[in-house]
């Protein structure tokens, strides 16, 4: 680990060097273009066009654009809060802006109007993902492997449509009462794992990230794949841990992303990011799909270059026992899906316990620092529970306050949206966009403005849930509101967030006293969390169960 973070600081260094030498040669270059008289090389419009009729079509210029960089200079120091960077931009710039980042022309929107035009009313133009060469690395080379990362095409649809049935179930489906029951049988090892840590009437120090992650871990694959690790495995440990590491990179940004020729400065991480996503996909295939294969099928296959080789025709034509099988039976209901698309749409999926590990990481973080939002979700659960019994997934609409709590939790950190990109010319409130242009979603904007929210910089549960005399309270979530994004690529996982995510922040209320044990150091407009993140201090609460 410490080898891979001295390779990174390393090509980060050289990455300095280069940026500095580029920046010379920049400045040497506006030098000359000063002296003759003419602006720098930007997008902006030039002197002695007819104003009007470029008014009408062209975004309005962001900061200028120099060769190479691009306007990059203009996050210089906002490394770790890009997106109040571009909220203070918009400021400058207005509510839609063009940007060209290193070499990648961008258009950053900045408000609900447009924002529900790049998601819903123009979204089937907007389908693209920028090609990142991180997120070719991670899929095996090509992004499209990836649910995510991918542009929107007919397999995008086809890989949708198949985990709908699992990741968004009607909570009067079969599906459902299994992530009931899966849910609480979990939440019951993990408490048991905490109590092995914790010690009754003291406060203990836990690293509970680390347990988190593999209790979700475990919803996920007991749910999709019909089995289930120990926390002692060594093997589940690296899996959850190796998952963990790429959540939280796929979360950061990194100058090659916009610049691409700094590749070759990156080799060590790329190189680091390729292994880990392979040992997933080997984990996967060893621990999960090998086994509903004929083994001898299986032992044929020996590297994830050849799962493609694999033709479904040793899978029965009954009804799926799970989201595992039903996928391998799509193998041959869709003649264009490969063995490869099956296992990669697996490790997306199994994937999301990552996501969900973290936001139940940063809810606590919340709740550790304002007791009476920790106090509140103890009373809905007394009330509901009678205090007899954890909490379950059936029990979510009766407690709108502790599902609030995660859809604040959500706000208040403002997780982002992935950039979309044009897949054809088009247009964001009458500008024009051209086809290529990637789409910056400053969502953290709506998330954090006066403009949409009172007090927005105060956490405070209460402004989701609905308060009306002779009615049950309930959630009331405000169409501003996007923390799964909207249209046709919203976040497929919603549910599952939602229903295992309550499940595991009441569970650990229900039991634990939590408290923070120094500033928290929590990053802006991150779902993420570092791998090797801050612990939190669990006091067990009298009389628990
Ligand atoms: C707190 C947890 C999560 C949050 C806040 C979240 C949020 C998001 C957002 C904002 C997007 C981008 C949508 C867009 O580009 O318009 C997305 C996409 C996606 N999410 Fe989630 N997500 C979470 C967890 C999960 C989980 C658990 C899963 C899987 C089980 C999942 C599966 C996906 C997939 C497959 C996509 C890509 C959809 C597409 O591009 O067509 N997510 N998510």
């Amino acid at each position: 680990m410490d080898t891979a973070k001295g390779v990174v600081a390393a090509a980060a260094d050289n990455v300095t060097v280069v940026l500095l030498l580029l920046l010379s040669v920049v400045l040497l270059i506006l030098a000359v273009k000063s002296a003759s008289g003419r602006g720098p090389w930007t997008s902006r419009r030039r002197p002695g066009k007819s104003t009007a009729a470029v008014a009408l079509t062209a975004v309005p210029d962001g900061p200028t654009a120099y060769p190479v960089i691009g306007a990059l200079h203009a996050m210089d120091g906002h490394r770790d809060k890009p997106f109040h960077r571009f909220t203070e931009l918009s400021h400058k710039y207005g509510p839609v802006f063009s940007m060209t980042m290193g070499s990648m022309p961008c258009v950053i929107v900045n408000d609900f109007d447009s924002i529900k035009e790049v998601l819903i009313t123009n979204g089937s133009k907007f389908g693209g993902r920028p090609d990142f060469s991180r997120y070719n690395v991670l899929f095996a080379g090509d992004r499209n492997n990836s649910l995510a990362l991918c542009d929107w095409s007919w397999l995008q649809e086809t890989r949708r449509k198949i985990a709908r049935k699992y990741c968004s179930p009607k909570v009067c489906s079969s599906n459902y009462g299994l992530l009931d029951s899966i849910s609480s049988d979990e939440l019951d090892v993990f408490l048991e794992s905490l109590a092995a840590v914790t010690i009754r009437g003291f406060e203990c120090e836990v690293q509970l990230k680390k347990q988190l992650l593999m209790a979700c871990a475990n919803m996920f694959i007991r749910f999709m794949c019909s089995t289930q690790f120990e926390y002692g495995d060594p093997k589940f440990q690296n899996m959850v841990r190796t998952f963990d590491e790429i959540f939280w990179d796929i979360n950061q940004g990194y100058a090659v992303d916009f610049l691409p020729w700094l590749k070759p400065f990156y080799a060590g991480h790329m190189r680091k990011l390729s292994k880990w996503s392979t040992q997933i996909r080997r984990f996967i295939m060893d621990t999960v799909v090998s086994k509903r294969i004929s083994y001898a099928k299986a032992a044929a296959l020996g590297s994830p270059g050849d799962y493609n080789d694999y033709a479904a025709d040793d899978v029965d034509e009954q009804e799926p026992i799970d989201f595992t099988d039903a996928l391998l039976m799509s193998l041959r209901k869709e003649p264009g899906l490969k063995m490869n698309h099956v296992l990669f749409e697996l490790e997306d999926f199994i994937g999301g316990h990552s996501a969900v590990g973290n936001m139940i990481m940063l809810a606590l973080s919340m709740v550790a620092t304002r007791p009476h939002v920790a106090q509140a979700i103890r009373d809905e659960a007394e009330q509901v529970t009678g205090g007899q019994r954890l909490v379950r997934l059936y029990d979510k609409p009766d407690m709108p306050y502790t599902e609030a709590t995660l859809f604040e939790t959500l706000r208040f950190i403002s997780s982002p949206i992935v950039p979309h990109v044009a897949t054809e010319d088009t247009t964001i409130k009458g500008f024009k966009i051209s086809k290529g242009t990637c789409i910056i979603i400053n969502n953290y904007e709506i998330n954090t403005s006066p403009a949409y929210w009172d007090n927005p910089e105060v956490f405070d549960p209460n402004r989701f849930v609905h308060r009306e005399s002779g009615t049950k309270p309930c959630i009331r979530k405000p169409e501003y509101f996007l923390p799964f994004s909207t249209g046709k690529r919203t976040c497929i996982g919603q549910q599952l967030v939602s229903g295992f995510g309550f499940v595991l922040l009441a569970g650990i209320l229900q039991r634990y006293e939590v408290k923070a044990t120094a500033q928290l150091a929590i990053p802006e407009a991150r779902l993420a969390l570092p791998p090797d993140t801050y612990p939190l201090i669990l006091k067990p609460l009298d009389g628990s169960r």
